[in-house]
């Protein structure tokens, strides 16, 4: 392994205020060097770090998940990286070629068409005649965006556009390759054809992702620097990164006034071997998990359990219309949704009653978390034949 890339003490500054801003630009543009050392510790009125002290090396053959919630540095790093922005401190030793997609429109000409775009950033590479023929058609092939490759950018999806960005990128085959929320965009068939081309090129290289999925995270990474306001908080196994930001994310979640429709109306609780889960708490991997409420309506319902995936959408649903039952008026009645195999992380559950048609009620969102190692409870077995 050889390493390609050395992050030393790097400090990034922004003004919240836009004159501001282009006014300190200025000032730091003229005064230079001395600008550069005075940069650390001095902010002016407005002024904050997206980046304080941020120190990693990455080697040949490493995938390294940037994670951290919205606003944390994540973006400002990648772009220090690439030479986008200028750090105002430390150092950034990058060894070897660069491919990136920062952002969906990837630096392509929205009057231009993918083609000419391609054109263009092959030559810009260096790459004439048969080569850059070569990489137009590579670019074009993996890209599979049809007859829109020869209609201008400007009238491509933001999924097309994500398709054309990363196909042009990860077509040169870089040694460092930066990917900021390519695979959020994109539908399953895509994402898995990016899978195998980052894999393919992890041989050769080194990967840096961005992205809000932990199963991404799970799935890519081998290892994880987790930011805070601008401060790497963590960095290493990506597991563990996952789960502390997971445990991060799920602390400042707040769960928002009035989304509960009648919550007096239900009450409901999950439980775990007879004992109660308490809001917030933790079911361990595959235990079997029970819903019990109580219909406090003056008429029967029938009702649904409802799964979501912390902040995602809904993974399962439970309806008790589905096996002919109602509960009664006053009535308490038990849901056994069994061993819930899900990732490790935060996952919330909420009840919704209908009286016939009718949804009357939806309940305050219950949030728990899968603790455990998902990998342990999988067992795997030779078996005599396919069939
Ligand atoms: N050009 C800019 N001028 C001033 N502030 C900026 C600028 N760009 C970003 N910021 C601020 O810097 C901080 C870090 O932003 P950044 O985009 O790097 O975060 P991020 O972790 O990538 O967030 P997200 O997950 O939402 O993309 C945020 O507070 C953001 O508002």
């Amino acid at each position: 392994m050889s390493e390609l890339l050395k992050v030393e003490g790097v400090w990034k500054k922004y003004s919240r205020d836009l004159k501001a801003s282009i006014k300190y630009g200025a000032q730091d543009i003229f005064s230079g060097a001395k600008s550069q050392q005075n940069a650390r510790g001095k902010l002016r009125e407005t002024e904050f770090w997206a980046l304080s002290n941020v120190n990693f090396t990455l080697q040949r053959g490493e995938v390294l998940a940037v994670l951290g919630h919205n606003g944390a540095g994540k973006s400002t790093l990648l772009k220090c990286i690439a030479g986008k922005l200028r750090h105002d401190h430390g150092s950034i030793t990058r060894n070897g070629d660069l491919g990136h997609l920062l952002e969906m429109s990837a630096g392509f000409s929205p009057t231009m068409t993918g083609r000419d775009n391609i054109t263009v950033r092959g030559q810009l590479l260096g790459k004439s005649g048969k080569e850059l023929d070569h990489y137009i058609a590579a670019v074009e092939e993996f890209a599979e965006i049809d007859e829109f490759f020869d209609a201008p950018v400007q009238f491509y999806s933001s999924g097309m556009k994500s398709r054309l960005g990363f196909a042009a990128s990860s077509t040169i085959e870089p040694d460092i390759l930066i990917l900021d929320e390519v695979l959020a965009v994109g539908d399953l068939g895509f994402r898995m054809k990016c899978y195998s081309r980052i894999d393919e090129l992890r041989k050769n290289c080194a990967v840096i992702l961005v992205t809000h999925s932990m199963g991404h995270v799970g799935r890519m990474a081998d290892s994880a620097l987790l930011l805070e306001k601008g401060k790497v908080i963590y960095e290493g196994d990506p597991q563990q990164g996952i789960e502390l930001y997971q445990d991060a994310v799920s602390n400042s979640a707040k769960l928002k006034p009035g989304i509960s429709f009648m919550p007096e109306r239900v009450s409901f609780g999950l439980y775990v071997g007879g004992s109660e889960v308490e809001n917030g708490g933790s079911v361990d991997f595959g235990a079997a998990v029970t819903v019990k409420g109580k219909n406090l309506f003056d008429s029967k319902l029938s009702v649904s359990v409802i799964l979501h995936e912390q902040g995602g959408s809904a993974i399962a649903e439970w309806n008790s219309k589905r096996n002919d039952f109602y509960v009664l008026s006053n009535e308490v009645f038990s849901a056994e949704l069994g061993p819930l195999n899900l990732c490790p992380g935060y996952y919330h559950i909420a009840l919704v009653g209908f009286d016939g048609g009718e949804q009357v009620f939806l309940s305050e969102v219950f949030r728990f978390k899968i603790a455990g190692d998902f990998f342990n409870n999988i067992r795997f077995q030779p078996v005599a034949e396919w069939h």
